[in-house]
């Protein structure tokens, strides 16, 4: 075939020359529109010399300031002069072979990194054929990465922290530690961990690049029909950001992902079955990627165009070493915010045209149209409804006491992009008003989730709508309108108005909600350092049989006034921790701990959802 191209290059470079596109070639309906969340690229790599030199012409071409591609076939006909097949892809950006590494980076990877840095989850992926320069894209942008988190343009302090591994086949490696044998392997609360991978604290531009210089030389190689460094493995670079300032919230990760070259078919004849079996894996390991992907990208759509589904999008990560370990960038039922970039690499050599369609064929797929909503009007139980301005609004009568300065936390932003903020970077701005405690910011953070998810199952209950704050002049009445009102008795807040003006360790009762600091015999009752108790009596209140979750008892009789005064005031508590869905928390009931007050932080508000069956906090 490929003597059938050389003899015929001038013919076909004369008919791709006459080639006029036809108007309706265009895809994408004006209908629907990508999704926000996810962006897929394509970079045509230039031709290389020995590509040049052999004769071959190049079969990729952009089409103008479009984001279609053309690919034109050289077809053998049974009769006549050959011919040629043309075909077009559309994707959301294209980079042709003059656009450089630094191009790409700024307008596709760095926006990635605040967002990583402000702990949502970040993923660029580098798909193509073998040699088609995905490993000269990712390696150029890992630099890139390394510049500017290294280069103090972003904002506040984070620790760094940097591991490589190579997934082959089912076999996972630490590129940063000899390449030692590795598991990939789901913990007891869901989350995938690289069991054995060595995670490194970097804290400079030097200490990266040498990172990922050594990582590039460990990667398994092995010779291939066109490039003799093919890999044929999966890459994953991943930078986790830890915020000192918030240790109870989740790390930003940012994932750089180098994946294995597809083969093209023309290789398959010259290699042996080892490296059809590799081949085979490889496949089946980008096609549940892009699944996942696709699924991932549908269930956000979903979820803001409001559509409520009883379970969860299946989405199967669990069918390739590489989705597991990628775990939470598609995971539909957890709560990350995540963003991907997807660059595919084509080389343009018409030696390769199969092969290009492939990729570029893999790459429309990736891409997910959701249709184009007309702005939806604003309604104030809605808030991805909302514009910046009442947003603001909300913002400023609803954060609590002090309120939250909505110029810091929106400054630009509209509901739905709030929504849409890795909520590490949502409590980041709040805390940025003085005054307010991290125990506001995640309460405000959950009653603005909680109103979005009420929002969505169309019930406008009542604790969601912002609610006029109590009269608070005729306070005994106020009381008494609490307990007619059966609404404000779903929630621990004291129905007491005057109650917010007295340290919550004064009016401690049964029902009371609190953040603490469980001593080391009670750490496994926190989940990702978040400890929340809630008041049932104080311990002197109950009987000499009744035991703690450790099986210890509680009220322990006969005790001297020396040992009790030493032991301090202490509450039978039970443990509050959180739930399936987003914000959401539940209550072990019969979990119980003793709690003392010293150990008590702060007050927190839990109110009942009737609709998700919950607990969610509250401001
Ligand atoms: N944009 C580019 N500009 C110049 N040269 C490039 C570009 N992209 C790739 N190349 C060159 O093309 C060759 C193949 O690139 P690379 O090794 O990155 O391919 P690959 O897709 O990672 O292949 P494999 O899957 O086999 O590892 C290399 O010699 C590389 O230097």
């Amino acid at each position: 075939m490929e003597q059938f191209m050389l003899d015929n290059a001038e013919r076909y470079k004369r008919l791709v020359a006459a080639f006029k596109p036809s108007a309706s070639d265009s895809k994408g309906a004006s209908s629907s529109v990508a999704s926000s969340e996810i962006v897929v690229s394509t970079r045509v790599r230039p031709m290389l010399e020995d590509e040049v030199s052999q004769g071959f012409p190049p079969c990729v071409y952009l089409r103008g300031s479009s984001n279609t591609v053309d690919v034109h076939e050289l077809r053998r006909p049974v009769r006549g002069l050959p011919t040629i097949n043309s075909f077009n892809y559309t994707v959301d950006q294209v980079f042709g072979p003059e656009s450089t590494t630094a191009e790409i980076y700024e307008s596709l990877v760095k926006p990635l990194v605040p967002w990583a840095w402000g702990g949502g989850v970040g993923t660029m992926f580098a798909y193509g054929q073998t040699g088609s320069g995905k490993t000269f894209t990712v390696s150029g942008l890992e630099k890139h990465v390394a510049e500017t988190l290294m280069d103090g343009s972003l904002e506040g302090e984070r620790k760094v922290y940097m591991s490589i591994i190579e997934l082959a086949g089912q076999t996972a490696y630490d590129l940063l530690n000899a390449r030692k044998q590795i598991s990939i392997l789901e913990d007891s609360f869901g989350t995938t961990q690289m069991a054995g991978a060595i995670e490194h604290h970097v804290t400079d531009k030097a200490s990266l690049l040498e990172f990922i210089e050594a990582a590039a030389s460990l990667r398994k190689t092995a010779p291939t029909f066109k490039n003799d460094t093919s890999s044929r493995s999966h890459a994953i670079c991943r930078l986790r950001f830890e915020n000192p300032l918030i240790p109870s919230a989740e790390d930003g990760v940012l994932y750089l992902v180098d994946l294995a070259g597809s083969e093209a078919a023309r290789d398959k004849a010259d290699h042996d079955v080892t490296r059809m079996k590799e081949a085979r894996e490889i496949n089946t390991s980008l096609s549940v990627l892009k699944d996942c992907i696709r699924g991932r990208a549908l269930a956000d759509a979903d979820s803001f165009a409001g559509k409520i589904s009883k379970k969860p999008a299946y989405i199967p990560f669990r069918q390739s070493t590489l989705t597991k370990t990628l775990k939470h960038v598609f995971d539909p039922a957890g709560a990350r915010s995540c963003k991907t970039v997807v660059v595919a690499c084509v080389n343009p050599c018409l030696a390769d045209v199969g092969a290009s369609k492939n990729t570029l064929r893999y790459a429309e797929m990736l891409r997910v149209l959701v249709p184009r909503n007309k702005a939806a009007e604003c309604s104030p139980d809605v808030p991805a409804t909302w514009n910046n301005e009442q947003l603001r609004d909300w913002i400023q009568s609803n954060s609590g006491n002090p309120p939250v300065t909505p110029s810091l936390l929106a400054p630009t932003e509209t509901g739905e992009q709030l929504l849409r903020l890795p909520v590490p970077e949502f409590l980041s701005r709040c805390l940025k008003t003085p005054g307010v405690s991290p125990e506001q910011a995640q309460a405000f953070q959950s009653k603005f989730w909680k109103m979005h998810i009420d929002s969505q199952r169309s019930i406008a209950g009542s604790a969601s709508k912002p609610t006029a704050p109590l009269n608070s002049t005729d306070k005994t009445n106020a009381i008494e309108a609490a307990r007619s009102r059966p609404e404000l008795l779903d929630s621990s807040a004291d129905p007491d108005p005057d109650a917010v003006s007295i340290s919550f360790k004064q009016r401690i009762r049964p029902g009371m909600v609190v953040s603490w600091k469980p001593p080391a015999e009670y750490a496994s009752f926190s989940v990702g350092g978040k400890s929340y108790a809630i008041v049932l009596s104080p311990v002197q209140a109950v009987g000499e049989k009744v035991r703690d979750a450790l099986g210890r008892q509680v009220n322990k009789a006969g005790k001297g006034a020396e040992e009790e005064k030493e032991e301090g005031e202490a509450y039978l508590c039970a443990i509050v921790l959180p739930a399936l869905l987003p914000g959401s928390y539940g209550i072990s009931l019969w979990r119980q701990v003793v709690v003392r007050v010293e150990e008590m932080e702060a007050e927190v508000l839990l109110e009942w959802d009737e609709a998700t069956r919950y607990y969610y906090m509250t401001v």
